[in-house]
């Protein structure tokens, strides 16, 4: 079985309970509430923005000429393509997008996820590691989407249009990622296997926290009351 596969097999329990979670069910039922929409994007726009940059970070890793381009193209994409989801979002929540991202906010858990990535960047010189921390991104919004339409019927849903997009716009990408964590694991020792299944189980969990944060309002006072 190829590494990511195991990978991905390991985290499903995970992606289930994102599944199950609140912010996912309100999607479902369509009457999430509209505080959780707007923490959620004053979050996310902030995350995507960074999320970017690292993919800058991860150039100097590259050798090869396609792989470059990909990671260019999904900087644009990150940061032109996803704000479709975003608008999506901003108009369930009956409030002008730019107005409510004006005043992102680094909230305790997106905080620790971005810093997660960067922290893999930094650390390590081959691109396997970061990618495995950033690879959960795509891959646990495309599993929920899936699961998502797989179990209902989103026709009438205000967020009908999310779902199709992260059931749909992810799967190019993950065939990137994982070729290049396969790749890398096909000649790595064991210690570095397992920093690569950390990474990836860290970032599905940082996954789970970013949407429960946004459903319960989380601020850095919050934590401490
Ligand atoms: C926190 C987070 N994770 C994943 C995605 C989907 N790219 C997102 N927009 N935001």
């Amino acid at each position: 079985m190829m590494f990511t596969q195991q990978l991905k097999e390991e985290v499903e329990p995970i992606i289930e309970s994102i599944y199950n979670d609140p912010f996912i069910q309100g999607m479902v039922r369509g009457d999430l509430s509209k505080e959780a929409v707007i923490h959620y994007l004053k979050a996310d726009h902030l995350y995507l923005n960074e999320f970017a940059k690292i993919y800058s970070l991860l150039i100097p890793k590259l050798d090869d000429k396609e792989g470059i381009k990909f990671l260019l193209e999904q900087i644009d994409f990150v940061m032109n393509g996803e704000v479709t989801a975003h608008y999506t979002l901003a108009d369930y929540a009956q409030v002008d997008y730019k107005t409510i991202i004006k005043d992102g906010e680094w909230y305790p858990t997106s905080d620790h996820y971005i810093k997660h990535m960067y922290f893999n960047a930094y650390r390590y010189s081959d691109a396997a590691f970061t990618i495995c921390a950033m690879a959960p991104c795509p891959y646990v919004y495309q599993q929920v989407a899936l699961k998502m339409k797989e179990r209902h019927d989103f026709n009438g849903n205000p967020f009908k249009d999310w779902v199709d997009f992260y059931a749909t716009e992810m799967k190019l990408l993950m065939e990137h990622l994982d070729g290049w964590v396969d790749e890398f694991a096909e000649h790595a020792s064991e210690a570095e296997r397992a920093v690569l299944t950390k990474n990836f189980k860290e970032s599905c969990i940082h996954e789970k926290r970013f949407f429960n944060m946004a459903y319960t309002q989380e601020t850095w006072e919050s934590v401490v009351e």
